[in-house]
């Protein structure tokens, strides 16, 4: 059994919480019966022994196969990461979206991606990764109860996005509490307004408002001090023709979307002047999380 789930930019600047899409590179995990359990770590974090015992895949994978199928069995779980990990692409998303998809698919139980996304929510208590990580595209995902409510929009093939992923880490936990509890009524509505007009833009295929729409004043400046090379990548690629260049989820990767023939371009001049990150111009993904 292969599952794969790819990674997610969240927020997209003013859909804090809200909105969020996912991107051509995926995480891969090969899952066989087996008489003990056994794992291997291939890419991004292989040589961290925190990440190679990988206890937020095995305690999902195995509370939720034991709930399904009620057994506990042995496997072998062979993974393949090439999310980078708490940067702010969506790696734990994934790593929650595989263990249940796998839990599932490993128990025998039918079940829709709707399910797997609110048993997602039980982990994870925002939506805007596990959507698009779950339904691929653009999403915008409200929680109601203990459920997330969401509409995708397929996302175009002549765009890209191009990833800047800096050398350090930082984690959501961590980046979440740099924010107030309170907010100002000024700053709420200006990233209000603009995370429905960012929707309405993604809807109509309107690209070219997507600077005045992707602003914010919640989230980005005050996560970006934490790391203020971070002011000269967005303004580095906004110069170089992005089409918005916005904070990924809660960093420490810049996310820029761009037209397909300008994406190269972009991130070589991002390359050249931060030679310490890494660049990847990426595709976006419309599938979400394959299990096959
Ligand atoms: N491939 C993986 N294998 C094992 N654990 C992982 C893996 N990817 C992520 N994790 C776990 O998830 C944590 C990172 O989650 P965190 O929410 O901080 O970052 P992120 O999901 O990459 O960022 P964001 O939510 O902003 O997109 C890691 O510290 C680790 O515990
Ligand atoms: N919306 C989340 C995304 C990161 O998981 C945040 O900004 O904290």
């Amino acid at each position: 059994m292969l599952i794969s789930v790819p990674a997610t930019s969240a927020n997209l600047g003013p859909g804090f919480d809200t909105l969020g899409l996912a991107v051509d590179l995926r995480n891969e995990i090969v899952i066989k019966p087996s008489k003990f359990l056994s794992l291997s770590t291939h890419g991004e974090g292989a040589e961290n022994p925190k990440i190679k015992k990988n206890s937020l895949f095995l305690s999902i994978f195995n509370e939720n196969y034991k709930r399904l199928s009620g057994k506990t069995d042995n496997f072998r779980f062979e993974f393949t990461n090439r999310i980078p990990i708490s940067r702010g692409l969506g790696s734990s998303s994934a790593v929650i979206v595989a263990a249940l998809s796998g839990a599932y698919t490993m128990a025998g139980v039918k079940y829709n991606k709707r399910e797997i996304l609110n048993q997602a929510l039980r982990y994870e208590h925002h939506p805007d990764n596990i959507t698009p990580a779950v339904m691929g595209g653009f999403n915008v995902a409200c929680v109601e109860g203990d459920r997330v409510y969401s509409k995708k929009r397929r996302m175009p093939d002549y765009l890209r996005a191009v990833v800047v992923v800096p050398n350090r880490t930082i984690s959501t936990a961590r980046s979440r509490t740099v924010l107030p509890k309170m907010y100002k009524k000024e700053e709420t509505v200006y990233s209000l307004s603009r995370a429905a007009y960012m929707t309405a833009l993604f809807m109509s295929e309107s690209w070219d408002l997507l600077r005045i729409a992707s602003k914010d004043k919640l989230h980005q400046a005050r996560r970006m001090k934490m790391m203020p090379e971070l002011f000269d990548v967005q303004k580095l690629a906004l110069k170089q023709g992005a089409l918005m260049s916005t904070l990924s989820g809660s960093g420490s990767t810049f996310f820029n979307l761009a037209y397909e023939k300008d994406a190269d371009k972009i991130a070589q001049s991002l390359r050249d002047r931060f030679p310490h990150f890494r660049v990847f111009v990426l595709a976006l993904d419309n599938n979400g999380a394959i299990a096959r």
